[in-house]
Parts: C-alpha cells; structure tokens; sequence
C-alpha cells in the first residue's frame, strides 16, 4: 500500500441502500438516483452492497446489477467500494471479478457467515478474494454482526500484502480500531464503522468513515471530518451530540434501513423498502420521520451557512 493510495481512499463514504421499485425488484435508476444524490454532497465515495446496501438479502445477480448501476453514475466521480462477502468462497470471488471487470475501485469483505469458521478458514477465504482481482481489498470487520473478531495478528499478516489497502472497523472498540492502524501502519486505512462514534474513531487513528446514517445527512458527515482535520476539536463533539441525537431517533424504529429510507423518500428520492426480514416504517411512523427530516434539514442549513 503506498501514500497515494492512502490519499485516493481516505475520506468519508456512504454505506449506500439498495433501491428497489414497489415489488421490491432491484430498480438500476432509482439506485442512479441515488448515487447522484451523493455526488453532489462532498463524500469521498460509495460503498455499495454492504450491510445497508443489503447485499447479504440478493442475488449475486441482482448485486451485480446495483454495482453496474452505481458505476454507470458517479464512475470517476466518487470512488467506490464494493461490498464482496458471501457465504462461499466462490460467490464472493465471482463478485470480486465482476467488481474488476465493470470499474469499481476497490473490494471489501465481511468473513463468511452462517458456519463458525477458525481463523485459518476466514483467512484463506478472503486471500481468494484478494487474489481473483489487482483491485485493493478493505476488510470489513463486524463482529457484532458476524460473529467473527479481527486479531491483530491476522490484520497485520492481511496489512503486509500491497493489495490489502485497509479495514472497515465496525466493532465498538476504539483500542481495537487504534490496533488496527497499528498493526497495518501509516499507510494501512483504518474507516471508523460506528457512526455514533465517529469523532472518537478519527482521533484514535482512523483516516475516514464508511457509514449507513451518512446517507440521510452526508453533510453533516463531511462538516464533521473538517472540523477534526481542522483541530476544531469542540466543535467537532458539538456536531457530534447533534448527529448522535438524530441517531438514536433512527434507530427507535422498527429498523434503522426502513427510517433512513424512508427519509429520502420525503427527498424526493425513492429507494423502496428495505427487503426482508427487514421491517419497513409503518404508517404510525410517518408523522415522526417527517419531523425527523425537517431537523437534518435545518442542522445542515445551519452548519453549512
Ligand atoms: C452495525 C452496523 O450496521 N454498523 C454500521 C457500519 O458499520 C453503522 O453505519 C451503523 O449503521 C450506524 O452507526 C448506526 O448504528
Ligand atoms: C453501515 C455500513 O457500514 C455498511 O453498510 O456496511
């Protein structure tokens, strides 16, 4: 991994939804739509087909077809990430090609789920990944939602291949993300996964942010990034307690996906419901996420003037 990388992928990027029509078919300009959305907010880029994109809810095709949308876009625009994990070795590496042959910029994977894998297997798993492609590789690390933890070790052995560019640490554990940093070096990114966290994260060594609630407030996101580069420290938590109260709204609904979509919908930017068993809004939530958008609206006026 070499400086330049570090600088053409640093930043903060949106952990994209997928777009659907009403019967919930994957819809390709409904999900441009959306990736246009974001070209315009100041993000670094995109990851697609992550947990917010849903990607571990679709087919290898219809995930094909959401990254080709996304490309089709903001290709140039907006650096993308894909989103790569399946349950087997051999979807994921169809992915991590298709991923190369229309355009994307990078790979990223969660381990497999479903069987409890040893180090050893998770390893071997995402060194078939990373071997399919030249693209660079970003770890994704969730263990709240995988069941699998990252050790230093394993990162830093990952961390010494030049294809292994960073990873995305959604674990809450700010140690464990400083570790990360320390065990890949300078040169290695570390993406704060947490966005109740974010601020923390970034002054515990990460280089950025890949998060699912920067996209309902992207500028607020970016606001936030500034004022840690710019050593604006106070205002930086300031603007932290503000997005963190919209947070704890979202995640009061029946699920965070639903609230966030439903959303940008009232943006005028129509994405479907999440798929199942994702739980949709009900009627009953609508009058409180109205309410809830007016006051991202109003925040981002705020800090942006
Ligand atoms: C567990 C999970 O999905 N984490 C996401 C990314 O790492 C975050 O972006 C959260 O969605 C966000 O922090 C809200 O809790
Ligand atoms: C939220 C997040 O980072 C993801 O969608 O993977």
């Amino acid at each position: 991994m070499t400086a330049d990388n570090v600088s053409k992928f640093a930043g903060i990027y949106v952990a994209m939804y997928s777009a659907y029509d009403a019967k919930g078919i994957v819809d390709k300009e409904r999900v441009k739509r959306l990736a246009r959305y974001y070209a315009s907010s100041g993000v670094k880029g995109l990851y697609v087909g992550g947990s917010s994109g849903e990607g571990m809810l679709q087919s290898a095709e219809e995930r094909k077809q959401v990254l080709e949308a996304v490309l089709e876009e903001v290709r140039g625009e907006l650096a993308v990430i894909v989103h790569v994990g399946a349950s087997s070795t051999r979807e994921s590496m169809d992915l991590c090609i298709h991923a190369q042959q229309v355009g994307a910029d990078a790979v990223s994977s969660v381990p497999s789920v479903y069987y409890r894998l040893s180090e050893k297997a998770v390893e071997n798993h995402w060194q078939h990944m990373i071997d399919s492609t030249n693209l660079p590789f970003i770890i994704y690390n969730i263990p709240q939602t995988t069941g699998f933890n990252l050790s230093f070790d394993l990162c830093k052995r990952l961390a010494q291949q030049e294809k292994v560019i960073g990873v995305k640490m959604s674990g809450e554990s700010t140690f464990e993300l400083e570790q990360f940093k320390e065990a890949g070096g300078d040169d290695f990114l570390v993406f704060n996964g947490p966005d109740e966290q974010f601020l923390a994260g970034r002054i515990m060594g990460a280089d950025g942010g890949i998060g699912g609630t920067y996209g309902v407030m992207p500028e607020l996101f970016c606001k936030l990034d500034a004022y840690f580069r710019e050593g604006r420290f106070e205002e930086a938590l300031q603007l932290q307690h503000t997005v963190n109260r919209f947070i704890k709204k979202l995640l009061g609904y029946p699920s965070l996906y639903g609230a966030c979509k439903y959303i940008l919908n009232l943006r005028g930017i129509e994405t479907g419901e999440p798929r199942l068993p994702l739980l949709p809004v009900l009627p009953e939530h609508h009058e409180s996420l109205v309410q809830l958008n007016e006051d991202i609206r109003a925040a981002s006026l705020n800090y942006l003037s």
